[in-house]
């Protein structure tokens, strides 16, 4: 999809007449190697040839508005409630970006007022709006300590009007909605519906998910401490795997339709001899089908090393009738058959029959890799997400969501933050460096096209 200028401009609720309380300290600030100004703007694309190709002046190139405090805001501080929401999936560091939000909001902006809703977008329909927390410096002082949310989080459909009126009765100004694709989802239909009824109420999204699969954004926050963690069970079953006669390690980690942790937490200990995800797809059966492939490695080395995201193999699991075709969670999620499962059995069964004997090793770390808290990185990267989000809303942008793009923080119009899911590009260099960690790619010395191969 070729984007132009105009896509990327985000939706302001009206002039900014007040003074911010960070005037003073923007004064003198001018974009630098490590600032951008507030009238300045951040490049969609940053290779010479991408740019070369729209052929156009620099002003006119794709590019996203800074993120940061602006010397004038629209909301008078003195008048705002703000609302914050927590929606889907557990992601580390959600009650940082909560932690932040609230610190800032009341600390920089003097903002008296801060209702926290319970349980994801559920606790804006009418039958829990009333169930609330009121959010404070002091209650939040410790929660960044541990994980999860402590708003509490959830999944299912709500009615946008609804939630609405639960702003409307809650005297919301501004709403935070920390969420995934669905949660992000949610919040652009929510703008929609306050665009309509020309109500002056900004919605800022920060987005999150331990899949990455949010494009324009550089990584989403805890999608590092989810794969540090998932890290940790590669080393157990590489361990295990290496200590049994004919070892199978599998590991299974989250990733519905993305395999960015399954990517990430590989090289992250450089262990796994195979990497399935959702974006490649493989066979069983074949000279370089799976079943083939394992079978060489533990002839060769002694051992095999796999780590499987969730959504691999899927089309397997439906051709072998165990995928529950079109089932969906409360949200739409299309529920996932079982690839660990037949990974194992069809492993097990190939290698007995080719007269091994082998010992499985199989980890599904699941919920273990998400619940963990933010690690140092990621807590930093929420507390600036977060100072972002609060600069954004009170400076009256809505249906915008702050990122870091490209090392810089910015702001996406929301509808570009749901515009197609991030995935492993398997021609792009993550793919790359997959392959050559696990050497699962060499090339032939003959000119024959790429064939895949066990390390
Ligand atoms: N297409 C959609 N339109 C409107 N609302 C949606 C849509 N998809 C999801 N939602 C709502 O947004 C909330 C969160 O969605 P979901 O459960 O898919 O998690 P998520 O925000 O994508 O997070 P994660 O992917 O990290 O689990 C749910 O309440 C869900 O009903
Ligand atoms: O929380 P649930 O509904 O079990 O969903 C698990 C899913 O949530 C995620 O953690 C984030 O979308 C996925 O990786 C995983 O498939
Ligand atoms: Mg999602």
């Amino acid at each position: 999809m070729t984007l132009h200028l105009d896509d990327l401009r985000v939706r302001h609720l009206g002039e900014c007449r007040h003074d911010s309380p960070l005037s003073a300290l923007l004064a003198a600030k001018r974009t630098s190697p490590h600032y951008v100004a507030e009238g300045d703007r951040v490049l969609l694309e940053d290779t010479v040839s991408m740019l070369a190709e729209h052929g156009l002046p620099p002003e006119e190139l794709p590019s996203f508005e800074a993120a940061g405090p602006r010397r004038k805001i629209y909301f008078d501080p003195a008048r705002v409630t703000a609302g914050i929401v927590t929606c889907g999936g557990l992601c580390p560091g959600l009650n940082d970006v909560i932690r932040g939000l609230v610190q800032e909001l009341t600390v920089q902006y003097d903002v008296k007022r801060i209702v926290g809703f319970r349980n994801g977008l559920r606790g804006l329909t009418a039958r829990h709006r009333d169930d609330t927390i009121e959010l404070t410096p002091d209650r939040v002082r410790d929660i960044h300590n541990a994980g999860g949310t402590i708003l509490g989080s959830s999944r299912g459909a709500q009615d946008p009007e609804e939630m609405v009126d639960s702003l409307l009765l809650r005297g919301i100004n501004v709403l935070f909605v920390i969420g995934g694709d669905g949660g992000m989802n949610a919040a652009t239909n929510l703008a929609a519906a306050i665009r309509a009824r020309g109500l002056d109420i900004a919605v800022i999204g920060v987005p999150k998910t331990i899949d990455n699969d949010l494009p324009y954004t550089d990584q989403s926050f805890g999608f590092q401490s989810a794969f540090a963690q998932a890290a940790n069970f590669i080393s157990s079953v590489s361990i295990e795997a290496a200590a049994s006669p004919d070892g199978i390690g599998i590991v299974k980690l989250m990733g519905r339709h993305s395999g960015f942790i399954a990517c990430y937490a590989s090289l992250a200990r450089n262990a796994a001899d195979i990497v399935l995800i959702p974006e490649v797809p493989f066979a069983l059966e074949g000279e370089d089908g799976l079943l083939a492939r394992v079978e060489r490695h533990v002839r060769s080395k002694g051992f095999v090393v796999i780590v499987v995201a969730e959504g691999a193999g899927q089309d397997l699991l439906a051709e072998r009738g165990l995928l529950e075709g079109g089932a969906t969670d409360a949200s739409g999620n299309a529920k996932l058959g079982d690839i660990g499962g037949l990974l194992r059995e069809t492993i097990t069964a190939h290698l007995t029959a080719a007269g091994l004997a082998p010992t499985v090793r199989y980890i599904d770390p699941s919920y273990a890799i998400r619940s963990v808290t933010a690690n140092a990185y990621d807590s930093v990267y929420c507390l600036r997400l977060a100072h972002a989000a609060v600069h954004a809303a009170m400076a009256g942008r809505t249906e915008t969501a702050v990122v870091r793009w490209r090392r810089r923080f910015v702001h996406v119009p929301m509808p570009l933050i749901i515009s197609h899911r991030n995935q492993v590009d398997p021609d792009g260099d993550l793919w790359m460096s997959v392959l050559e960690a696990t050497g699962d790619l060499v090339l032939d010395p003959a000119p024959q096209p790429p064939l895949l191969v066990e390390r």
